[in-house]
């Protein structure tokens, strides 16, 4: 044998080594991508054992795929998990995972703040189903206390929150739903296992959208669920909803997830790097009304942040003086970095989340979760810092100017357009 399915190791090793061994692909020191659909069995015997699980081969890749195996395996390393399920999207992992925790009669707990769609599956698609779902600001602990009930099943939350970056203190949460019988999940993709173990603070089930920075350069759309619960892990896996629902990744994108891994913690280190210096330059700049980031120390969680985060993530959110106009300007302003959702790219994305990722909200709906509609996204991606510092200290100037003009004029003339000269 050559060097091993390393199973031990720190991170990195595991995020490149784990469960391969070219040795035995004919040395292929990058795993083959097994884009077979189905497989051939040797008898007709042995293929109806696959069916009933008394064979432990592969025989559709809807059902199971060496690929896609390989990359589960290293997930579950990586957070610690006793077992990883892939999925076709991040929301393919979300629903998929839940509707197989949860029946007719049973509560969702969740967090004030989710990303649009999870928001949307729970209160739109569960609820069409029975499945009651309450939510309550879990950035205090006790109110998840107070609000755990006989038929909560789940506890649902995201830290940091998309879009606001609120921490929920998941040891905290976790330990008060078990002490309930209720299981937790933690929507981990802001921070990727490298920053932040969900499991380990004692989470049953991790979830990411693997589009983000696990895949990392924009080019794939995947989604994972991470397990501490083998029970669980195997219900979802085979009398779950992912076959069901076919949600299912291609090889092809477990191929390119598996390349994003092996520089999953450079490319974070990075991340980190560069938004602590932009958020410090936005927080500095007379434009900014607040920025929302772990690792600022105004930020009200920083000492959460500090104590559940490795690092303080690439994400930030902020408000400008001029609130919603402001924000538009800002964005429109802007040369280097790209007016897109998503997050974890290479390139440095901004959105804003009341029209976009957060839209399926109704104003209220977003008022009542903390989601503001100037608030605007940003992920901030691996570009050198000073062209980033430029491009975004231009796009304030111009948005600064502009709400200077605007203010005293604003009950006698129009709100000046993003597109006039400053
Ligand atoms: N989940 C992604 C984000 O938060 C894409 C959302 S819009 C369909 O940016």
């Amino acid at each position: 044998m050559g060097k091993a399915n390393t199973h031990t190791g720190g991170f990195s090793t595991r995020a490149i080594h784990f469960g391969y061994n070219p040795a035995d692909h004919q040395g292929a020191l990058v795993p083959p991508i097994y884009t077979s659909a189905t497989f051939a069995f040797p008898d007709v015997g042995y293929g109806g054992r696959c069916f009933t699980g008394e064979e432990n081969g592969y025989f559709y890749t809807r059902i199971a795929n060496p690929t896609l195996a390989l990359l589960e395996g290293r997930l579950a390393s990586l957070e610690q998990g006793v077992g990883a399920v892939v999925f076709g999207s991040g929301m393919g992992a979300i629903t998929a995972t839940l509707w197989s925790m949860l029946e007719p009669g049973d509560e969702v707990l969740a967090d004030m703040t989710l990303y649009g769609c999870t928001f949307s599956f729970l209160n739109h698609g569960l609820a069409r189903f029975g499945v009651s779902v309450r939510h309550v600001d879990m950035t205090n602990p006790a109110n998840v206390a107070a609000a755990l009930g006989d038929k909560t099943r789940v506890v649902y939350l995201e830290s940091p929150a998309n879009p606001n970056m609120r921490l929920v203190n998941i040891a905290a949460v976790s330990a008060l739903a078990h002490a309930s019988g209720a299981k937790v999940v933690v929507d981990n993709t802001y921070c990727t296992p490298y920053l932040q173990q969900p499991l380990l603070l004692g989470a049953d089930v991790s979830v990411h959208s693997m589009t983000k920075y696990l895949g990392g350069h924009g080019d794939l759309t995947a989604g994972a669920a991470v397990f501490a619960d083998a029970e669980l892990a195997q219900r979802v896996r085979l009398y779950g909803l992912k076959d069901m629902t076919g949600a299912v990744m291609s090889a092809q994108d477990a191929h390119l997830v598996m390349r994003g891994l092996k520089t999953l913690a450079l490319r974070m280190d990075r991340h980190c790097q560069s938004a602590q210096t932009l958020a410090d330059f936005i927080a500095a700049h007379p434009a900014t009304a607040v920025v929302h980031y772990p690792g600022l120390p105004s930020f009200p969680q920083h000492a959460l942040a500090k104590q559940q985060m490795r690092q303080m993530g690439g994400m930030i959110a902020f408000e400008l003086q001029g609130g919603l106009e402001a924000g538009m300007c800002f964005m429109d302003a802007l040369q280097l970095v790209t007016r897109a959702v998503s997050l974890g790219d290479a390139e440095t994305l901004a959105q804003h989340p009341a029209s976009m990722t957060h839209s399926v909200y109704t104003p209220e709906e977003r008022a009542a979760h903390g989601i503001s509609e100037g608030l605007v996204r940003m992920s901030v991606g691996l570009e050198d810092v000073t062209d980033l510092l430029d491009d975004i200290g231009q796009a304030l100037d111009l948005a600064h100017a502009k709400a200077l003009r605007s203010a005293p004029k604003a009950q006698t003339a129009a709100a000046p357009s993003c597109s006039e000269p400053a």
